[in-house]
């Protein structure tokens, strides 16, 4: 099968959501496209085949006509084995009608997107989204600064809402019944990751969003209408916890419960510190404190002290940028939840910690931290977070 993909011309703007659509679709239905020749800036083209995660053999011949621009004709030999009859668009490839908000580039707005969701499959259940959290991994990958966001997105991985549909073979839960969905929608479920209850370590496991489901589409999550998710990823929701309060532990609660219990510091007597009181750095204080740990907010300014100290009974509190305030507390820490979401130093939050201390970084910023190789790292352990964390 070939098929011609008309003149999209230089005019495959850099962001364009319909032209990312158009040739998604184009790719999902053919064995081979072939294109006059096109002028389009040969980076922008490879972004975009990155984006929508084809892996083409990609045949270029190409004139270099200036520093970014290329003229080239190029073929894409997909690996598709059969050629679907017709382009599908995310509204038109599965039959259950859905809505939600998408981000069509990384500009970070959110505009109105109609898709779709597949029919309930024997172990699926499918919900009405009521609530869903928003995590600062939504903005990062509303804006692209991961580097593989697939526009348009429907962020969203803290999903709760009431089961509208189930298949034959479900379980777990039954229409009507509150469930929840977290990060993830898929895993090979067959590796060791997968046997022990790791998906979120599993090589192929399935984002909610912005990834590519075991048909071929790319999931959509929680900012939306309609969810449909296999059994083996919906949470049964327990019957007298509010929904809206509860839906953020689908994410910052787990990523902040789970290295508190993992590395123990669960244990009264211990001191905690939390670095942030974002999302994640309020559910840390909480479970730190409901651990019995003596809870240290580690913040940038005093803005936050009040809310920390009075409301969440956190203990103390310190001003990272204040190095007096730094200087006179080495060595009190037995571990520190780092909840940043940007790049920040983090020598100075070694310093906290006593010796064989454990720095836990679960925040998930643009560009790297840097931590240099010199002392003073006394044995303690820096741990980097994984996607979601698992108790
Ligand atoms: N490892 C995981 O599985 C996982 C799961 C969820 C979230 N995350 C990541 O954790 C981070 C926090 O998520 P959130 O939803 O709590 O975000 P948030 O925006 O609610 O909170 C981030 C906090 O970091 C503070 N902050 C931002 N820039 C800072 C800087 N330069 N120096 C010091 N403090 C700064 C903010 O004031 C805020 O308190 C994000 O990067 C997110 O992607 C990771
Ligand atoms: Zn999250």
């Amino acid at each position: 099968m070939f098929i011609q993909l008309t003149y999209l011309d230089s005019s495959l703007p850099k962001n364009d959501a319909d032209s990312a659509t158009q040739i998604v679709a184009a790719f999902r239905s053919t064995a081979i496209i072939d294109s006059p020749p096109l002028r389009y800036p040969l980076r922008h083209l490879l972004r975009r085949l990155r984006q929508i995660r084809i892996h083409p053999l990609l045949h270029l011949r190409h004139n270099i006509r200036n520093k970014f621009n290329l003229n080239f004709s190029l073929h894409f030999f997909l690996s598709l084995k059969k050629p679907q009859s017709m382009a599908k668009s995310p509204e038109t490839e599965h039959p259950v009608v859905a809505y939600g908000w998408g981000a069509r580039d990384t500009s970070g707005v959110f505009s109105p997107f109609k898709f779709s969701r597949r029919a309930t499959g024997e172990n699926d259940v499918q919900f009405k989204v009521l609530y869903c959290g928003v995590c600062h991994s939504d903005l990062h990958m509303a804006k692209n600064e991961w580097g593989f966001s697939q526009y348009p997105i429907v962020p969203g991985h803290e999903i709760v809402g009431v089961v509208t549909e189930v298949g034959a073979k479900v379980k777990k839960v039954k229409v009507g019944d509150k469930v929840g969905v977290g990060c993830l929608v898929g895993s090979c479920g067959d590796c060791g990751q997968c046997n022990s209850d790791l998906e979120n370590y599993c090589p192929k496991q399935i984002l909610t969003y912005s990834g590519v489901y075991t048909d071929g589409t790319i999931t959509y999550g929680g900012y939306s209408n309609l969810m449909v998710a296999a059994e083996h990823f919906i949470i049964r929701w327990p019957e007298n916890f509010p929904l809206d309060i509860g839906a953020p532990l689908l994410c910052a609660g787990i990523t902040t419960y789970s290295p508190l219990r993992h590395f123990g510091l669960d244990k009264p007597g211990l001191s905690v510190g939390i670095v942030g009181l974002g999302g994640l750095g309020h559910v840390a204080v909480k479970f730190a404190k409901a651990f019995g740990t003596k809870v240290t907010v580690i913040s940038t300014s005093l803005s936050k002290k009040k809310e920390a100290i009075e409301k969440l009974g956190a203990d103390e509190f310190l001003v990272s940028r204040d190095p007096e305030q730094m200087q006179a507390a080495p060595g009190t820490l037995d571990g520190i939840i780092d909840t940043v979401s940007a790049v920040h130093p983090i020598v100075p939050l070694v310093s906290l910690l006593k010796p064989n201390g454990k720095l836990i970084l679960v925040g998930a910023p643009e560009k790297p931290l840097e931590l240099p190789g010199f002392p003073p790292y006394y044995g303690e352990e820096v741990d980097i977070g994984e996607c979601n964390w698992r108790a």
